[in-house]
């Protein structure tokens, strides 16, 4: 464990020359991993981590679209493929990577499986922090433990294949076996991390539940359509308008932000452009700032946990989620989108 400054604040985290592949197969080999789930995280996390050579099974609902994927990227029904019970009944380590609603309903086919001695590993916080929501208490015996990929379970796998690494947080919520912190790193080394910072699992759902909300996801695409709606009211084409909202954000200047900051972002751009956005930031941060108080209180009282069980517990989820994304897709915005993307050259 490495102690690294941080803007000014020391942070426990942990590096990969610190904890090397090879410390991390000998950690974990008498374990098996069960992956159960093979959504968005199964697969990056369990092909990462037999690409890296550890013993590792996945436990999937046998006949839908997910076991389909899970037996062409080569999982072995039988030999590396089960059902979630003979999975949980195999694993020394049980990987708990089914949606957080799902996890919720299949919570009573896992628990007898947790017998002393195992580790339960979420890469989310919902299910243990808001345990009287969701029911989900582990058996005293287990190790409870969390690594959670700071990105998609899409790029966890891409930045692996690239020799890259998605960085992740980890957290121990129940040391039983007094092996949980080798455990913890050890997967999130070999699931594919970059660097492991430490946190605990209230700390992680509040964070990752605000990131998602805000400028990851929510605030970003708020964003995206005021500023788009307004160059359209004003009589700019949709080229024009996703050309200066998006394309110009995601294949320009944010590969540069991800190489060398904001602040060299700012200083390598028009002396027009850095006076308007050193004057306008301010102005966005304080109309947005009550908006992410806002969200950051609906996150720790509960509400927001509360919502997502209830809207994806309910029979017709599927549906009306679909017509959501359906609404924008079809927007004008992202349909100029797919547009302005077929005519990337790279593209054609
Ligand atoms: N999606 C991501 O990239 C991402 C990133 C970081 C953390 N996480 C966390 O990882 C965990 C897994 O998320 P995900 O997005 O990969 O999940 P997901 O929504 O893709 O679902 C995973 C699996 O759950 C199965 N499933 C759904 N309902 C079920 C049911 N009722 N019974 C049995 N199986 C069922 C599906 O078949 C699917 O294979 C969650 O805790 C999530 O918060 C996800
Ligand atoms: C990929 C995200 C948004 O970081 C994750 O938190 C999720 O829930 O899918
Ligand atoms: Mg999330
Ligand atoms: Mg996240």
């Amino acid at each position: 464990m490495a102690m690294l400054n941080f803007g000014g604040t020391d942070e426990k985290v942990v590096l990969r020359e610190e904890f090397p592949l090879t410390k991390a197969l000998e950690t974990l080999k008498d374990e098996t991993i069960a992956v159960i789930g093979y959504g968005v995280q199964g697969p990056g996390q369990s092909m990462n981590l037999r690409d890296n050579g550890f013993n590792v099974i996945v436990g999937q609902r046998q006949g839908g679209k997910s076991w389909d994927k899970a037996v062409e990227d080569g999982w072995i029904p039988g030999k590396t493929l089960f059902s979630i019970e003979e999975a949980a009944e195999k694993g020394t380590i049980i990987q708990y990577l089914l949606s957080d609603a799902a996890q919720i309903e299949v919570w009573p086919t896992i628990k007898p499986f947790l017998t002393p001695g195992k580790a339960l590993y979420f890469s989310h916080g919902f299910g243990i922090t808001y345990n009287d929501r969701t029911g989900i208490q582990a058996p005293e015996g287990v190790d409870v433990i969390l690594v959670a990929p700071k990105g998609s379970g899409t790029s966890l796998r891409r930045m692996f294949l690239q020799g890259r690494g998605l960085n992740s947080s980890y957290a121990i919520a129940q040391d039983a076996t007094g092996r949980a912190y080798e455990r913890v790193i050890a997967l999130g080394i070999g699931v594919g991390s970059g660097y492991l910072f430490e946190t605990d699992f209230k700390r992680e759902v509040y964070s990752d539940l605000t990131g998602e909300r805000g400028t990851l996801m929510g605030a970003i695409q708020g964003i995206f359509e005021a500023q788009y709606q307004v160059l359209r009211a004003n009589g700019h084409t949709p080229s024009e308008a996703f050309n200066e909202t998006v394309e110009e954000l995601t294949q320009s200047l944010m590969p540069l932000v991800a190489e060398n900051g904001m602040d060299w972002m700012y200083a390598n751009c028009s002396t027009t452009a850095q006076r308007g956005a050193l004057d306008w930031k301010d102005k966005f941060r304080d109309a947005t700032k009550p908006v992410f108080e806002d969200l950051y209180r609906s996150v720790a009282t509960g509400n927001e946990a509360q919502r997502s069980i209830d809207s994806n517990s309910q029979t017709d989820y599927r549906v009306k989620l679909e017509a959501e994304l359906r609404e924008l897709r079809e927007s004008e915005m992202w349909q100029a989108g797919r547009t302005v993307r077929s005519l990337r050259p790279e593209n054609n």
